[in-house]
């Protein structure tokens, strides 16, 4: 049986009068590429700070890796891995460095750290930067250690915030790559992506508009439905009556 690891019902953020993330309710299983689109402002990143424990829900209850996201953040936390654009890794220590560092926050042992990084370094390529300092890294090079880093403790689910922005497709590939590895490892991938090739990679996919989930399914079978090849018109279809937009 497909287990099931976060699981959503009728999950709500309000800012005030203002509803953000307005009763989603859905399902991810273990080892699933879950892509979680929606245009600017459509409520995904509050809706993945509340999986993550960064922020309470205003109604609604989810669960992520079995644990409650009121009660139990602690216990996500520890079970989750988490990279954004803008959250990086620490540009004035090494790539070195910083594998150790989060290596230790994450609780590894100082052998398992070592070891870890070396597979890490070999599986990127990345044996003489190893010494150079994140910042002096090319944008492409520094997201995919980045990804590796947040996978390092082998988490359960790894939410991935805009994963790729900026970087060009040859990169965007190289980094697919990583996620496909983590999830044939088990590892469940949560990521949104404003790049519909990418969502075509994902084994599934939510659509939000202004808040809610107005679609979700297989690349292949949102776009049957939506009577279209592209998985860009059938985001444009949901999309263009949005009432958000930044
Ligand atoms: N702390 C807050 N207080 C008030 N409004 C907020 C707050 N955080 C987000 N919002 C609003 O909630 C809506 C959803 O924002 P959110 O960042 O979740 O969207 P998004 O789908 O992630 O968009 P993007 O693709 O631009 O990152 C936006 O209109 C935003 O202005």
């Amino acid at each position: 049986m497909t287990e099931t690891v976060i699981k959503t019902d009728k999950l709500t953020k309000r800012f005030g009068d203002f509803i953000a993330t307005n009763g989603i309710t859905f399902e991810v299983h273990k080892g699933e590429i879950f892509g979680f689109l929606g245009a600017n402002g459509a409520g995904k990143t509050t809706a993945m700070r509340m999986l993550c424990g960064l922020s309470k829900p205003s109604s609604g209850s989810a669960q992520v890796a079995g644990f409650d996201v009121y009660k139990q953040t602690e216990q996500i936390k520890r079970n989750i891995g988490y990279m954004s654009q803008k959250f990086s890794l620490y540009e004035d220590l090494t790539v070195v460095e910083n594998i150790r560092f989060f290596g230790g926050i994450y609780g590894l042992s100082n052998a398992d750290i070592k070891t870890k990084s070396e597979s890490l370094l070999a599986q990127l390529g990345m044996e003489s930067e190893a010494k150079k300092l994140v910042g002096s890294l090319p944008l492409g090079w520094k997201q995919k250690l980045s990804f590796s880093v947040a996978v390092l403790h082998r988490p359960k689910i790894v939410f991935l915030d805009e994963p790729t922005g900026g970087v060009d497709p040859v990169t965007r590939r190289q980094f697919w790559n990583l996620i496909y590895a983590a999830a044939q490892d088990g590892i469940t991938i949560f990521v949104t992506t404003h790049y519909m090739d990418e969502a075509e990679y994902c084994n599934r996919i939510s659509i939000m508009v202004d808040g809610k989930i107005e679609a979700l399914d297989t690349p292949r079978a949102l776009k049957q439905r939506y009577n279209t090849t592209t998985m860009d018109d059938v985001f444009y279809q949901l999309a263009r009556g949005a009432k958000r937009s930044e």
